[in-house]
């Protein structure tokens, strides 16, 4: 149990025993892409968003020079432009200016997202990584942040993680504030209903999608979705 969970108010069985606001629009899909985007990496994201609906798509590079990037990213922000997808860059403000991106996601030590919106604009989509703080959750909303992301909700290989929430904080995040809520981490369509009926605004996954069929793991993600 975390110092958060200490100070919840809420009983621990909320999730279960509370139905969502209905105004609250369906879960969606969140791809975050895997670390190497050469390839036929494009096609394959073609692919993805033919299989299903997906709401946005994260260009997430890592040891990368910006210059390269930008070279690797304007396709396949121009696919996610032509296919109405949101094409968010992870880690860099500078990034995701300079590719003209829809917003940026920043994690704890990534900038601050009120540098992100005077450099970014007011439409830009500024997420924030919150682990399983509900402090930082609302640290973040204070500070402008468009959506909030929990997790790693289950083990995952795509990144070293230290952080285990419980669905239970999507439901307290998405009772009480607007603001969205994404579940990430570990996430596959065998696992994934219990974090959209907590509350989940959306799902982001990648090993799930990338690490094998990409339009059969859209295409399950859309069945579970559609469930809440
Ligand atoms: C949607 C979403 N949520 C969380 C993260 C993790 O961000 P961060 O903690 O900065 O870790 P890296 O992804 O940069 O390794 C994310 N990228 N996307
Ligand atoms: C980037 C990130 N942040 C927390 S868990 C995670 C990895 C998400 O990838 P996967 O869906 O493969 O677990
Ligand atoms: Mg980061």
């Amino acid at each position: 149990m975390t110092d958060d969970d200490r100070l919840d108010p809420l009983e621990s069985d909320f999730a279960e025993q509370f139905t969502r606001d209905i105004r609250r629009p369906p879960c969606q899909l969140y791809l975050v892409s895997p670390l190497d985007v050469t390839g036929d990496f494009a096609a394959r994201l073609a692919r993805a968003f033919d299989a299903g609906p997906v709401a946005a798509f994260q260009l997430r590079l890592k040891g990368i020079d910006q210059h390269e990037a930008v070279r690797l990213g304007e396709p396949l922000r121009a696919l996610c432009a032509e296919r109405e997808v949101a094409f968010i860059v992870n880690d860099s403000i500078a990034l995701a200016k300079r590719l003209g991106a829809d917003g940026v996601h920043l994690g704890q030590d990534d900038g601050d997202p009120r540098e992100a919106r005077a450099e970014l604009g007011p439409a830009a989509q500024i997420g924030v990584t919150c682990h399983d703080s509900r402090h930082l959750a609302m640290e973040a909303g204070e500070a402008g942040a468009d959506y909030v992301a929990f997790g790693s909700f289950y083990p995952t290989t795509t990144k070293e993680v230290s952080h285990r929430p419980e669905p239970v904080i999507l439901s307290w995040w998405s009772t009480l504030f607007e603001i969205p809520c994404v579940a990430i981490g570990g996430i596959t369509p065998a696992n994934a209903a219990p974090l959209v009926k907590a509350g989940a605004d959306f799902i982001a996954a990648s090993s799930a999608v990338w690490g094998g069929d990409e339009a059969a793991a859209v295409k399950a993600f859309a069945a579970v979705l559609a469930e809440r």
